[in-house]
């Protein structure tokens, strides 16, 4: 039987997502958050017409004739407005974010003119209007700066900040278990014994998963038994995840249990083993509200299955709108085989070219256990099935990996 296309299993993982539920945040941590409601302002910015520069708020007409005499009759700076009309031949003396009196009609920049005592004397024509800000130049009380689904960025909270938003609507972040399987794994910094191996997928899954603004969790090891592959399942339930990823255990060996484990506990299994190099094994499924992917346990499998499945379950979720990777153009800097079946990933190494394209260099071993491969690529070149040979110099299609 043919396999699953990625482009079908994407389109599964992705089938009926909808954002998480909203909640309040302070501005600090909106950040990057998804906004969940449209944004009205509860303010007018300036709320008055306001000083742009230092200098003195006069009537245009008494600086029609340069240079002009005029007596300062009082000083606004920001913040202290002053009742206090301005006569024929007055002038206020006025700071950067002074509120201008509505008697002023423009403000001469300090520069152009000579303090005289209790006189200022006017060297330099100014236009009427000149260095005022009007109310609402920059918005109005109920003008929506800010739509429910965008992506806050450092310029957002500011721009919420002023419109007098100590908190924001946005949407909940993605919680995110992660689940090692397999007898052989041995943490970090422990001496492994005979045929064992360090457990490495989960860091670069939690670290991209947090790269995506999701909260993630480790689940540690289940060794393979039903007993307690069935038991880790139970606890990313409890944990309150909203997505179970599994690494290893994917494939059709004897020990390989996680999809009898996970239908065992009610996972509803989409799709298992799909037509794409690395991460053939892969699976997808929904326990309730949790979805599970399946990765399988190689190492590069994991991390390319995660990347591509993965994270834009982890945007939808999170409400975002932009959740498919960029495909982007690039030209081979090696020749590449033909492809078989399924679509391939190839890591490679990216060049700015200083005219043109960037030039993608599938490195040289794509084999799906070789993790300092995968830590060098910056890339990966996309070959659809049964892509033909292609030579160096000719167009490709890359996503660029996070490079954080
Ligand atoms: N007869 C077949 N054998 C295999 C097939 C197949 O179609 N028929 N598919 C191959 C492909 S493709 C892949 S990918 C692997 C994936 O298998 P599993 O998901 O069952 O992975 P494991 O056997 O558990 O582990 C594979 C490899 O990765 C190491 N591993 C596992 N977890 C971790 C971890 N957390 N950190 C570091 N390394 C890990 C594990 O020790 C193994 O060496 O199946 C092929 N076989
Ligand atoms: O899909 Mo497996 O990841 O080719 O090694």
């Amino acid at each position: 039987m043919a396999l699953m296309a990625v482009a079908d299993a994407l389109a599964a993982v992705l089938a009926g997502v909808e954002p998480l539920p909203e909640e309040a945040v302070d501005l600090e941590a909106a950040h990057r958050r998804v906004l969940a409601r449209d944004l009205p302002s509860r303010r007018t910015q300036p709320p008055v017409a306001m000083s742009a520069m230092d200098g003195y708020a006069v009537r245009a007409a008494d600086i029609a004739t340069i240079p002009a005499r005029l007596h300062v009759i009082g000083e606004i700076a920001a913040g202290r407005p002053l009742e206090r009309a301005l006569g024929a031949g007055e002038a206020l003396r006025i700071f950067t974010g002074g509120v201008v009196p509505d008697s002023a009609d423009t403000v001469v920049i300090q520069e152009d003119t000579e303090r005289d005592g209790d006189d200022v004397v006017v060297r330099e024509a100014t236009a009427a209007g000149k260095n005022i800000r009007p109310a609402g130049v920059d918005f109005h009380e109920g003008d929506v700066l800010l739509r429910a689904r965008s992506h806050l960025t450092d310029r957002h909270l500011s721009l919420a900040a002023g419109m007098n938003y100590p908190d924001l609507p946005v949407h909940r972040r993605p919680k995110i278990a992660v689940l090692a399987t397999g007898d052989e794994l041995v943490l970090p910094g422990t001496t492994p014994g005979p045929g064992q191996i360090v457990l490495s997928n989960g860091y670069a899954l939690r670290a991209l998963a947090r790269g995506e603004g999701a909260e993630a969790i480790d689940l540690g090891v289940a060794a393979d038994t039903m007993e307690a592959t069935r038991a880790a399942i139970r606890r990313a339930r409890e944990s309150g995840a909203d997505i179970l990823v599994t690494t290893g255990g994917a494939s059709v060996g004897d020990h390989d249990l996680v999809k009898r484990a996970l239908e065992a506990e009610g996972v509803e299994i989409a799709f298992w083993r799909i037509a794409l190099r690395p991460g053939k094994p892969m699976m997808h499924g929904r326990l309730g509200a949790m979805r599970v992917i399946g990765l399988p346990g190689n190492p590069v499998s994991s991390y390319i299955c995660a990347f591509l499945f993965m994270v834009p379950l982890i945007r939808a979720l999170s409400g975002r709108q932009d959740i498919h990777h960029r495909i982007e153009r690039a030209v081979l800097g090696s020749d590449v085989a033909a492809n078989q079946a399924r679509q391939d990933y190839l890591r490679a190494r990216l060049a700015h070219s200083p005219d043109g394209l960037p030039i993608a260099t599938p490195v040289g071993h794509q084999d799906s256990s070789l993790m300092g491969n995968l830590a060098a690529a910056e890339a990966l070149v996309v070959r659809a099935p049964l892509a033909p040979a292609s030579s160096k110099g000719e167009p490709c299609a890359v996503i660029k990996l996070s490079l954080s």
